[in-house]
């Protein structure tokens, strides 16, 4: 990719300076072009060797930060690459929330676009004020802090919004896969998602001296005046917080009442366990030989995997749709509607019902929701419930009908973690910080909806990466590090210039399956359609696509005969220390 930018001799002097940045880029890269052009069937050495390549070669740190935001914004450079072609990780990330903040502005969703990331930090870190900030709030007997990488997916279409989704993770392929099924739904006219039901829940245990006592308390909560009666005393503890429904399970003498509550734009579990609180005091009113045993008694059910979450929801349940058009399927996930519904049923819906999972009937929804929740400051404990999910495919007509159902996520827009300063810049990134004033619940709504439509993309682009059997590349590629981002670039100088001898134009290797195919202009046609991008070129590249391609089904056979594409090779010593800095004894062979 790095020939895009091979420029010649008199553009490297700046005498084309006067123009603006893309002209002067396309005009330099003509040039170069037309410098190594050959005739056919020319046996002349590739542009990576002649001598013109020498001279000719520029580099992107050349370039102001404002220009490259421009060559990104433009498509003449891909925003995922900064990081290689500068050499520098620090820029690569300024120029990064420069693209990224010129986008939340011009998507016009939010306001104050160009301070909304200001708090998220990137270089400089007032620690001091952090741990003021966190003293009596969020963490006692604090020593430091944890550093998590933010990156950014999107621009993601719901409900006719557009977002751009902050994510906190340590897991390298997984921003990189979201981003992707984000492109695939805003490529097919975006998603909808829809809230079902909202309740934060919380049931205490009471103890009764008989099974007919707890019938009776049972009958007495039920009864629509009395429930009433409840409700006035739960409500009676706070502003924000309405009591929608009470459920009473029985177990022997125990009595589990479950309270559910609207919790306007808080996750609620301080808020609906204050109320459960007041409740109680009436409750206890009437059947004066309960006994209280513990606030939580379990059937909440709180920070643990239970089917009542997965069958009643707690928190939003949400359900989000979008109908990916049959060539997005093929040109941007380079598989097939019928593959991917393969692999879901056969994985997502069986193979979790084999697993006997609870709401598991995913491919990795809790990937999402817990980069979501880290980033947003949401409750990371939560995750095991609010990941809930069955991800369904099915054919309409030629595309693929998608959706995700997640009964029971938990999330808040105020309150916990979510107005420290850097969980409020990602949550002011997605509009929908702190209280909504005009309608209160609504900011939660929204970002209930950000992680349900996230989860569908990172759903996606999962699935169509185990269809084509693509998980384990990406993974070696984007999760593990081989080189720096100086020898990465110097690599991307020497593949792709001499990818451009033969093409004139930048191109990417990638691997597919289990071979290795390069891709031609890849590099140039990124850009997302909303932008005006054109589609990935792969499809379109690929006859030799075809032959890298595996459908689901593919005979094993096949994969070992095709050759090895990732390094597999271990040595039988440990001789040196390897990048974890791991000399020891490998474990015994059984
Ligand atoms: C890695 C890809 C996306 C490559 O996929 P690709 O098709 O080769 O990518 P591409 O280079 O052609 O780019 C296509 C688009 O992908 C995105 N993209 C591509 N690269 C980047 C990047 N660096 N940064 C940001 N976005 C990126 C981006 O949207 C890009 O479009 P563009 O913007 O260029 O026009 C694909 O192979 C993939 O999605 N693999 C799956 C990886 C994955 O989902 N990992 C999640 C974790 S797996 C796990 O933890 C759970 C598991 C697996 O155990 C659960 C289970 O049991 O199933
Ligand atoms: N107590 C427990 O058992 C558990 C607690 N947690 C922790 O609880 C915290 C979250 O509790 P949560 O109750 O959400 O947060 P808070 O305890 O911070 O309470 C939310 C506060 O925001 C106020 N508020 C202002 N505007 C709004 C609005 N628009 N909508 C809703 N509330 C508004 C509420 O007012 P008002 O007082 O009038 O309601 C309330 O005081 C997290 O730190 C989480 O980790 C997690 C699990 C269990």
């Amino acid at each position: 990719m790095a020939a895009l930018f091979v420029r010649s001799a008199l553009c490297a002097q700046r005498q084309q300076a006067h123009l603006p940045v893309v002209a002067r880029l396309l005009t330099s890269t003509t040039a170069a072009r037309r410098a190594t052009k050959t005739p056919k069937g020319s046996s002349a050495a590739p542009l990576a060797a002649s001598a013109t390549t020498n001279t000719a070669r520029m580099h992107l740190p050349s370039f102001s930060n404002e220009e490259l935001a421009e060559m990104v914004e433009n498509r003449k450079v891909s925003v995922h690459k900064l990081e290689t072609l500068l050499e520098d990780t620090q820029r690569a990330v300024d120029v990064r929330r420069m693209v990224t903040q010129r986008a939340l502005a011009k998507d016009g969703n939010i306001k104050n676009a160009d301070t909304a990331m200001d708090d998220l930090p990137h270089g400089e870190f007032d620690y001091r004020g952090f741990y003021d900030s966190i003293h009596g709030t969020n963490c006692e007997a604090v020593i430091g802090y944890m550093p998590v990488p933010v990156g950014v997916v999107g621009p993601l279409v719901v409900n006719g919004q557009t977002f751009r989704v902050p994510m906190a993770t340590t897991e390298g392929a997984l921003l990189a896969s979201t981003n992707r099924g984000c492109r695939a739904i805003t490529m097919s006219d975006g998603a909808t998602s829809v809230i079902l039901k909202n309740g934060m829940t919380r049931a205490p245990l009471v103890r009764v001296p008989s099974v007919a006592y707890a019938a009776e308390m049972k009958a007495w909560i039920e009864s629509p005046e009395n429930k009433q009666a409840l409700t006035n005393a739960f409500n009676s503890t706070t502003r924000f917080g309405r009591l929608q429904d009470i459920d009473v399970r029985i177990a022997g003498r125990n009595v589990y009442v479950r309270f559910a509550c609207h919790c306007g734009d808080a996750m609620g579990m301080n808020m609906v366990t204050k109320g459960t609180v007041e409740a109680l005091a009436l409750l206890n009113e009437h059947f004066p030989e309960a006994q209280m045993i513990a606030l939580s008694g379990n059937v909440c059910s709180d920070k643990k995997a239970a089917a009542i979450n997965w069958v009643e929801g707690r928190g939003r349940s949400v359900v989000c749709e979008t109908i990916l058009k049959k060539n997005v399927v093929e040109n941007l996930l380079h598989t097939t509607v019928d593959d991917m519904i393969f692999v879901n049923q056969n994985k997502n819906l069986i193979g979790s019902a084999v697993a006997g999972s609870l709401g598991g009937f995913n491919a990795h929804a809790a990937n999402i929701v817990a980069a979501l929740f880290i980033a947003t400051g949401n409750d990371p404990a939560q995750v095991i419930e609010s990941s809930q999910c069955i991800t369904v495919l099915e054919k309409e007509g030629e595309d693929l009908h998608m959706s995700v159902s997640m009964p029971s996520i938990e999330i808040g827009t105020v309150g916990g973690g979510t107005s420290l300063p850097a969980q409020a810049a990602a949550l002011k990134m997605l509009g929908c910080q702190g209280a909504n004033r005009e309608a209160t619940g609504a900011n939660a709504d929204t970002l209930a909806h950000v992680v349900a439509s996230s989860v569908l993309a990172g759903e996606i682009s999962l699935i169509a990466a185990l269809a084509t059997n693509d998980l384990l590349k990406a993974h070696i590629d984007l999760n593990r590090k081989t080189s720096s981002p100086a020898e990465q670039a110097q690599e991307a100088v020497a593949s792709n210039t001499s990818s451009a001898a033969a093409t004139g134009h930048p191109s990417a290797t990638t691997t597919r399956g289990m071979h290795t195919s390069s891709v031609v202009g890849h590099a140039i046609t990124f850009g997302h359609p909303s932008t005006g991008g054109p589609l990935n070129a792969r499809a379109a590249s690929s006859s030799a696509e075809q032959a890298i391609y595996y459908a689901p089904g593919t005979r094993l056979s096949t994969f070992a005969a095709s050759g090895p594409a990732l390094p597999h090779s271990v040595s039988s010593s440990a001789a040196s220390a390897d990048e974890y800095g791991s000399d020891g004894p490998m474990l015994p062979v059984p």
